[in-house]
Order: C-alpha cells, then sequence, then structure tokens
C-alpha cells in the first residue's frame, strides 16, 4: 500500500483533486493507496447535500471558510489544521463499499496504541463513548473506491458549531440533513500532549506494522490532472453550490420600519422566484426588488451585488443594504 501525504498543501479543492486523481489515474487495479490531507479551515458537503441549508453562509463569508463538496454522500463536517484526513484508495471487490469496518479498524488500532479506545458506531463514525472523533464516507466508480474519513485531533470545535449553524425553519430541502452529533478532539483523551506530526507518525507505525512506508511522490505530469480536476470540480461554483437540490427559503424579521418577509425559490443555487411581504414603509415598487433577485446566486457575495444598485431605502424605508443581505442568506 503505497502512502501519500502533501503536507503543506491545505487547500481543500487541491486535496480533494488529489483524492479523485489518485482514484481515477492512478494503477488501483495493483496497487492500494493510503492518503492523508488537512485542509484550511473550510466545510466539506456531502455529494447530496444543500450548500446553503447546511452552511452558515454569513459566518464563514465573515471569517474566511470555504466550502467544498465532495463525491461521497454523507452529511456536512468541518476541518481545519487540527483536522487530519485519511483515505484507503483501493478497487472495488463489491464487498467494500459499506464495509466501513474493513477501513476503520487500521485507525481504530492505532489509536488503541495511543490509549485511545474508540469504536466504530452506526452512522460510519468513529466515536470514544458517546462522542464523534471521525466521520467516514465511500465512493465507488468502475470497479474502484475510496473509504475517507476525518479524525478530529486538535480543531477548533468551536468552529465546528458556528460555521455549520443555520436555522432549521428558514430553509425547506429535499437533500439529507447532517447529524449533528457531540464531537470530540482526540487530545482529550490521550495522556500526554502530541503534536499533529508526531499523531501522523503514531498512525503510520500502527497501519505499516512499523515499517517504512512506501511513499509515492506526485510529479509534474500527475499535477497537472490534479490541477486540472480541481478547476473544474472543486473550485467551480456550479459543483459546490449549483448542485443544490431546489429548496425554498422563508425569511422574516421585525425591523424598526416594519416586519419584512422574504419568499425565494431556488434552484440549482439560483434563485427563481422571489417574493417580498411585510409592513415596512417605502415608496418604491417591491417587485422592482423582487426582478432584481431572480436570476441571482443565491449566495451573500451576489444578493449583496444585486441589491446594492438600487436604493434599498426607497423600497424599504430606513434599512440598510446588509441588514437586508444577512435578512436573505
Ligand atoms: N471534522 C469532523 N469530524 C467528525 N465529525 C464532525 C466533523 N465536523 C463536524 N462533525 C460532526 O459530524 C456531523 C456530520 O456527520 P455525518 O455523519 O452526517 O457526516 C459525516 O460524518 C461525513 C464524513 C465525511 C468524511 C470525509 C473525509 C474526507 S473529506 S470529508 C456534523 O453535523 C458534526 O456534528
Amino acid at each position: 500500500m503505497k502512502f501519500i501525504f502533501n503536507p503543506d498543501i491545505r487547500d481543500p479543492k487541491l486535496n480533494l483533486a488529489v483524492e479523485e486523481y489518485i482514484l481515477k489515474h492512478l494503477n488501483v487495479e495493483h496497487e492500494d493507496y493510503f492518503l492523508f490531507y488537512i485542509n484550511g479551515p473550510s466545510i466539506i458537503i456531502g455529494k447530496n447535500q444543500n450548500t446553503s441549508e447546511e452552511v452558515n453562509l454569513k459566518y464563514i463569508e465573515e471569517n474566511g471558510i470555504d466550502v467544498v463538496r465532495r463525491l461521497s454522500g454523507g452529511g456536512a463536517v468541518y476541518h481545519d489544521e487540527g483536522n487530519l484526513n485519511f483515505s484507503f484508495i483501493t478497487k472495488d471487490d463489491g464487498n467494500s463499499f459499506n464495509n466501513y469496518k474493513k477501513f476503520t479498524q487500521p485507525i481504530v488500532d492505532a489509536l488503541k496504541q495511543l490509549g485511545v479506545e474508540a469504536e466504530l458506531t452506526g452512522r460510519n463514525d468513529i466515536q470514544v463513548g458517546e462522542r464523534k472523533i471521525s466521520g467516514n464516507a465511500q465512493f465507488t466508480t468502475r470497479g474502484r473506491m475510496f473509504s475517507h474519513g476525518t479524525l478530529m485531533f486538535n480543531s477548533n470545535i468551536e468552529e465546528v458549531v458556528n460555521s455549520l449553524n443555520v436555522s432549521e425553519e428558514k430553509m425547506r430541502s429535499k437533500g439529507i440533513k447532517s447529524v449533528r452529533s457531540r464531537v470530540a478532539n482526540i487530545t482529550e483523551f490521550l495522556e500526554e500532549e502530541m503534536a499533529m506530526e508526531h499523531f501522523v507518525e503514531a498512525l503510520l507505525h500502527s497501519i505499516y506494522d512499523g515499517q517504512e512506508p512506501e511513499r509515492y511522490v506526485l510529479r509534474d505530469e500527475d499535477w497537472e490532472i490534479v490541477q486540472d480536476i480541481s478547476k473544474e470540480r472543486y473550485a467551480n461554483w456550479d459543483w459546490n453550490f449549483g448542485k443544490s437540490p431546489k429548496f425554498d427559503v422563508e425569511s422574516k424579521r421585525r425591523f424598526p420600519i416594519g416586519t419584512i418577509d422574504v419568499r425565494l425559490n431556488v434552484n440549482k443555487g439560483t434563485i427563481t422566484e422571489a417574493k417580498i411581504y411585510g409592513d415596512f414603509f417605502g415608496v418604491g415598487d417591491i417587485h422592482d426588488v423582487e426582478q432584481a433577485l431572480v436570476g441571482t446566486r443565491f449566495e451573500r457575495g451576489a444578493i449583496r451585488e444585486q441589491l446594492s444598485q438600487l436604493d434599498v431605502k426607497h423600497y424599504f424605508g430606513n434599512v440598510e443594504l446588509e441588514e437586508l443581505v444577512d435578512l436573505i442568506s
């Protein structure tokens, strides 16, 4: 099993492209690959999820947190430098899919060697007692597969809560909702202080049975294709946001000038219908605002840009542009 790790690459759009590249372009038929990667602050959403529903759009915009959709199913997870991702990339023997035990046991064993008693539980999670330290998901294509998971080593748990939090009532959708489990960092269960680099080494030592892993270093030719995959998929708004299912937004708030109630239909990430109700005081025809929103991406930047072309006070009375952006997204 060849080992690949690019510890200096923290861009999830690149790391997920590396994983997809290995899966689809390396000789997985003849050789298994084991990949580690660490992403900067980001939300990695499941293949079939509604991005806007899973993510606190305001918070991630303000805090520079990336949002990237992955190939595998399941819920949205938060990544940062304290979270180590692992991926077993191998041929799909037909039995592997959904066989989470096979791919998580080596991790559970490695944790045990560090004195952390963990186990695989129902929803493909590795837990210590009731606390989740690792979420896992799989993807198969053309006889190949990967089984990948997170390992929360010393992540900023506050950010997990902040960036994944979005008001439930705000949207209805057909997407899959994340299980908001109680999460924990592995460091909480370690006897002694440990740095991420040592954690990585300890895992490798256990997984490769004390042997030095044979590394595969991506060459320039590999990186070229990785860059293409990244550009086409993971850095592409259509993949990360546009793929979201149809959903409705209902957002209502009381301002000093009255209540503003916004109803939107969003399809493929773009607003297809907009209705604004309320008892606010404005002199302009609110239909102009509704028209301005239709055809706009359901994204704070795009909504702000559209609304900034209108004199919002003309339509709503004394309300700030930014308050409207907050209300809508
Ligand atoms: N980093 C991380 N690790 C473990 N659990 C997390 C994490 N971030 C959030 N959560 C919790 O899990 C749920 C979602 O759980 P849920 O079971 O819905 O989804 C998953 O676990 C998906 C795992 C995908 C792993 C991939 C591996 C490489 S790229 S991402 C979320 O609401 C939080 O409560």
